[in-house]
This record gives structure tokens, sequence and C-alpha cells, in this order.
């Protein structure tokens, strides 16, 4: 999806997609970090607590309509003043926020070509993992876009229990194009030997006050145990019609071929050679 800085937009959007995941039958929905606003003011300031965003209460109404769960990323106010939490909520089928995580790396870059951006001026970080649950589709372990880039939690979820890793994301173009954006889900798909489901936010979202876009890489993508991308979706090239009410892209979990995998593949780790890892 493709968010704004109206929330209202972006509910309308996310509840269209609702109704698409319900159309196609799926059993969980994933929605993109960062679903219910982004935007070029300081983040801050359209953020509110979960009890009374009205974003967060819409996806609960319609999770418990449609009796769908939906994992979604938000904003909410954080204990230090003027900062925020990056959030990835569990929704559960009767519309209750069952689990949730705090994003752990913070995404600070400083490219003279561009993107420049600083989440940790904003965003205050979280300090654990969640233990992954079960859901519909598998036991599910939560992490956040530029998380991505660490095996470090994803083998820690996977030795957890994990068997999907949802990776909800707003990926910059520059990096998106430079392959890292689907490079590094097939390595954490490889490496854990589990599905990965990674929902991106895509285009323009909201001018950044300087002339220039904030704009996001999108190819939202789910990929299984062996590294095949079993399904995706376009990028911010736009004209595909995406960009007033999203995309879903739809796959099967088939926990049995990821049992199948983990028996055959076996990853014995040297851990009395590089102790300094685990
Ligand atoms: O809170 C918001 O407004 C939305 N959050 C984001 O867009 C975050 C932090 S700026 N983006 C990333 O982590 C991109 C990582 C990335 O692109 C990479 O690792 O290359």
């Amino acid at each position: 999806m493709r968010s704004t800085a109206s929330l209202t937009h972006n509910l309308a959007q996310a509840q269209s997609l609702c109704q698409k995941a319900h159309a196609a039958n799926a059993a969980v929905l994933f929605l993109p970090e960062a679903a219910d606003y982004i935007t070029s003011a300081p983040v801050h300031t359209l953020c509110q607590p979960l009890t009374t965003s009205p974003f967060v209460l819409g996806l609960q109404e319609s999770s418990k309509k449609y009796k769908l769960p939906i994992c979604v990323g938000v904003h909410e106010p954080a204990t230090t003043n003027n900062k925020v939490k990056n959030t990835l909520l569990y929704i559960s089928p009767t519309g209750q926020i069952s689990h949730q995580y705090q994003k752990l790396h913070l995404f600070d870059i400083n490219m003279a070509q561009g993107p420049q951006l600083k989440e940790s001026n904003s965003v205050q970080q979280g300090s654990h993992i969640p233990t992954p649950f079960a859901t519909p589709i598998g036991t599910l372990g939560l992490q956040i876009c530029f998380d991505l880039r660490f095996p470090e939690p994803a083998l820690a979820l996977r030795k957890r229990g994990a068997q999907v890793l949802a990776y909800p994301s707003a990926f910059t173009t520059t990096t998106g194009k430079a392959g890292h954006w689907e490079v590094l889900l097939r390595a954490r798909a490889i490496e854990t030997q589990s599905f990965v489901v990674a929902a991106a936010q895509v285009g323009v979202h909201d001018d950044d006050g300087a002339g220039g876009k904030r704009r996001s890489y999108g190819h939202s993508m789910i990929v299984d145990p062996w590294g095949k991308v079993l399904a995706e979706l376009g990028g911010d090239e736009g004209g595909d019609g995406w960009e007033d009410e999203g995309e879903i892209a739809v796959a099967e979990i088939d926990v049995g071929f990821l049992e199948r995998v983990r028996r055959e593949v076996l990853l014995c780790r040297r851990t009395d050679v590089y102790p300094e890892i685990c």
C-alpha cells in the first residue's frame, strides 16, 4: 500500500485490502510498516495511542467483521518526549491486539546522493523479541523492515520455533534497486528455512517539504523456505492501479514443505568455532 499523511486515506486503503484478502480466502493479512501514516512532518505529530487511533480501531473492526487476523505496522507514542515506537501489531480475528513487537534496529542512512534518513532521531528502539506464536499459517516471528539486514534475530526466532517471519517494510527505492530487498529477504528465508512474508509500502508518500518526494520501493514478496519467491507485487514505477487502493499478493504456506526442507538440509552450527556470534 501507499500510506500518506492522511490516516483516513490510509484506513480506507487498508480496509479495501481486508476486503480483497477476505475475497481471496486468505488466512492472514499482512500490511506494511507504518501503514497508519508516512509523513514528512516530525513523525510524533500524527502519532496516537493504540486505544484511540482511528486507524487501529478501524482495522480491529475489519478484523472482527471478516474474522481475519491482521499483522500491521503502526506508530505509537514512546515514553520519551516527541518520540514514537515503530510497532508491529497482530490483531486476532476477534479484533483484539494479541501480540506486538517494537522495531529493534533503527535505520540511519546518510548517502551523498540520498536517501538521508535518521530514524533514531524520532523513534525509540525496542529491546526484545516476542516469542513466536501460533497463527493459521504456522508459528509467526515478528520483525520490521531494516531488521531484515540482521541474520541474528531471524536465527533467534527460528530457534524459538518460528516457521514464518514477517518483515513489513517501507524500503527505500535506492537500496531496493541495489537488490538488497530481494537478496536479504531470500537469505533470511533460506538460512532460517522459514517462509518470509514482506508487505511493502510502494510509491510516493508525501512531499518532503524540500520539493522532493519520499518514495518506497514496493515489491511486496512472499518467499518459501527454499528461497523461492512465491508471489511478488509491483514497484514504484506506478500506473499499475495500486496507487489508490493497494494490492494483495497471495501464496500457499505449506508447513509440510518447510518440515521437509528442515529434514533434508541440516544446518548444524559450529558454535565451538565462532562462539562470539552465538
Ligand atoms: O516510521 C515511518 O515513517 C516509516 N519507517 C520507515 O520508513 C523505516 C525507517 S526510516 N524505513 C526503513 O527501515 C527502510 C530500511 C531500508 O530501506 C534499508 O534497509 O535499505
